[in-house]
């Protein structure tokens, strides 16, 4: 699960993301499988609207590791021109059915739509996103609730790899809905002191340089240099950005520069095989936990 080297001369442990996200799903699968004994078949409804590429990437694969876990699954493909009315429709039909257990509604919407309307038509109880204003506010009361994905995911890759967080000096770059603001909630509940950064703080890689837990969500590539992170602090890198290189194949990387946080940092997620695989089996953890819930049994 962890790659193993002496930090003064190999640099950086690895946080190996892939087999972390392997290691859930299984457990999810697990899940699943007792659900499915008692009579109980978990359901997850992914809801696409129009055709942006990556989005469509995430989608099938979302689609492809709920039904390998034991889910049953609706992928809806709807067209970028679909109104909001037609999309809330959507929402309710599926608020509805009693099948459903998780839906999740792939951002971002195409321009003109209402994200956060389409969000708050969510039944709380079925919002596998943990994006409702129900779960966010369950979140920072330290109460149980469905807690978004990707953050969730941060969590259980620290905790798997041993990594203290209570009494931490923690950093968090970014501050959005998706991780930001809920990566700073979970830290904080685990008893980190957390501070957030964002596009108006005064001198970043000061603050940076004072975590012992950084992690980077601003989807600017590689704006986290060596200088910014303290020796031996870990480092969790939330960005995938594509840039372009010379032969014209692109690649990707994070918000930080991975080989200078390497020669850095105590651990480090890379880029990809970090961070992102980890929001699709906390996608499936989350779906499992809200079947489970709604249908009365919290076992599972
Ligand atoms: N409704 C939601 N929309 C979006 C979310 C989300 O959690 N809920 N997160 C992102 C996209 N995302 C899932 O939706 C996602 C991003 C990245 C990965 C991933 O496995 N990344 C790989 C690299 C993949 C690549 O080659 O592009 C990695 O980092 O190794 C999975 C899911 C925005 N929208
Ligand atoms: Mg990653």
């Amino acid at each position: 699960m962890v790659t193993e080297h002496a930090m003064d001369t190999e640099g950086a442990r690895i946080i190996d993301g892939k087999s972390i996200a392997a290691a859930v799903r299984g457990e999810v699968a697990q899940r699943v499988a007792e659900l499915v004994a008692r009579g109980i078949q978990p359901g997850l409804d992914v809801v696409l609207v129009g055709d942006d590429p990556a989005s469509q990437v995430y989608v099938r694969n979302k689609d492809r590791a709920a039904t390998r876990a034991g889910f049953r699954v609706r992928t809806h493909r709807l067209s970028a021109v679909t109104s909001q009315a037609e999309l809330e429709a959507l929402v309710d039909r599926l608020n509805a059915d009693d099948e459903v257990d998780g839906i999740l509604v792939q951002l971002p919407l195409p321009r003109g739509l209402d994200s956060d309307a389409v969000v708050r038509r969510l039944d709380p109880a079925k919002d596998v996103d943990g994006l409702h204003p129900f779960n966010v506010a369950r979140l920072w009361m330290d109460r149980p609730g469905l807690v978004p994905c990707t953050p969730a995911g941060c969590i259980e890759m620290l905790d798997r790899s041993g990594i203290e967080i209570a009494g931490k000096r923690a950093v968090v770059l970014g501050r959005s809905l998706l991780v930001g603001k809920p990566i700073a909630a979970l830290l904080l509940a685990r008893n980190a002191t957390v501070t957030i950064c964002h596009s108006r703080t005064p001198d970043p890689a000061a603050v940076c340089r004072e975590a012992q837990i950084l992690v980077a969500a601003v989807g600017r590539p590689e704006l986290v240099r060596g200088d910014w992170i303290a020796p031996g602090a870990t480092v969790l890198d939330v960005g995938i950005n594509r840039v372009e290189t010379a032969d014209g194949a692109g690649r990707l990387v994070g918000d930080v520069h991975f080989e200078e946080a390497h020669a850095r940092a105590g651990w480090v997620t890379p880029v990809p095989g970090g961070v992102g695989p980890m929001t699709i089996a906390m996608l499936l953890s989350n779906t499992a936990t809200a079947a489970a819930n709604r249908r009365g049994r919290t076992s599972a």
